[in-house]
C-alpha cells in the first residue's frame, strides 16, 4: 500500500513550518516518514513548493508538488493518488500529527479489505472527523480532482461525495497519547513536545 505524507501548507497559526518542528533531535516529518514505512511500501511525499520540495532534497527525502497549489490538504492527497489504480488503497497523513503510530494503518487497511464498497476509511469521534490520517482508494483521485474545480477544497465536502466508511477512533483507545491529536499552534507545539519527553519517545 501506498503512503502520502501531506508536507505542504502555509502554518499560518504556527507561524513556521510544521513538519520541521523539532521532536527530539529531528524535525517530525522524519519521524512521520518512519511510521508510514512501518505500513506502506513506498511513501510518497507531497509539498506543496518548489523552496520546500528543496529543504526535503537536502535530507534525501524525495517529494512531488501540488497539481492545485496552495488548494490545502485535498491537492495533496489528489497528487499523492497520482498513477494508483482506481481500486487500489494509499494511506493518507499529515504531517502534524505528532502521536502519530503507523501500527493504526495496518488496521485500517485490514477493515478496507473487508468493505468492497468503500471509497475510504475514516477515523471519527462522534462529529469530529481525521481525515489526514485515513485510507483513500485510487479512484478518489477524480474526485478530488472535482471537488478541487468546484471550488470545494475542504476534506469534509470531499468526503460527502465519497462512500465512507468511519471507524470510531476509540478502536484505537490502546494508543497514547491519542494518535490522532494534531497541533496547529506554538502552545499545541510546546504541549506536545512536554508530552513527547514526558512519555520517553525521545
Ligand atoms: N501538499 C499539501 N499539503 C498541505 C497543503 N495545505 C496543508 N497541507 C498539509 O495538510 C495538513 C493539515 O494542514 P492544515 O493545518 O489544514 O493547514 P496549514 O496550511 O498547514 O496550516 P494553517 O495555515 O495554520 O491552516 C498538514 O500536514 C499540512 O502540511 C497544501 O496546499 N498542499
Amino acid at each position: 500500500m501506498r503512503g502520502i505524507l501531506l508536507c505542504g501548507g502555509q502554518s499560518r497559526r504556527m507561524g513556521q513550518k510544521k513538519q520541521w518542528l523539532p521532536f527530539g533531535d529531528r524535525p517530525l516529518l522524519l519521524h512521520t516518514l518512519d511510521q508510514l514505512y512501518k505500513t506502506c511500501g513506498d511513501v510518497v511525499v507531497v509539498a506543496s513548493d518548489e523552496e520546500e520540495r528543496e529543504r526535503l532534497a537536502r535530507l534525501h527525502v524525495n517529494a512531488i508538488l501540488d497539481q492545485y497549489p496552495g488548494q490545502g490538504p485535498l491537492a495533496g492527497l489528489h497528487a499523492g493518488l497520482s498513477g494508483l489504480q482506481g481500486e487500489e488503497w494509499a494511506c493518507l497523513v499529515a504531517c502534524d500529527l505528532p502521536f502519530f503510530r503507523g501500527e493504526i494503518l495496518q488496521d485500517l487497511a485490514m477493515l478496507a479489505e473487508e468493505d468492497r464498497a468503500a471509497q475510504a476509511v475514516v477515523p471519527c469521534d462522534g462529529e469530529q472527523l481525521f481525515p489526514v490520517c485515513a485510507l483513500y482508494r485510487g479512484q478518489a483521485r477524480q474526485i478530488a480532482a472535482s471537488c478541487l474545480e468546484d471550488g470545494q477544497r475542504a476534506l469534509r465536502q470531499f468526503l460527502q461525495r465519497l462512500q465512507v466508511r468511519y471507524v470510531p477512533a476509540e478502536r484505537y483507545a490502546s494508543y497514547r497519547p491519542f494518535p490522532f491529536h494534531n497541533m496547529n499552534t506554538i502552545e499545541e507545539y510546546e504541549f506536545a513536545r512536554a508530552l513527547w519527553k514526558k512519555e520517553g519517545w525521545s
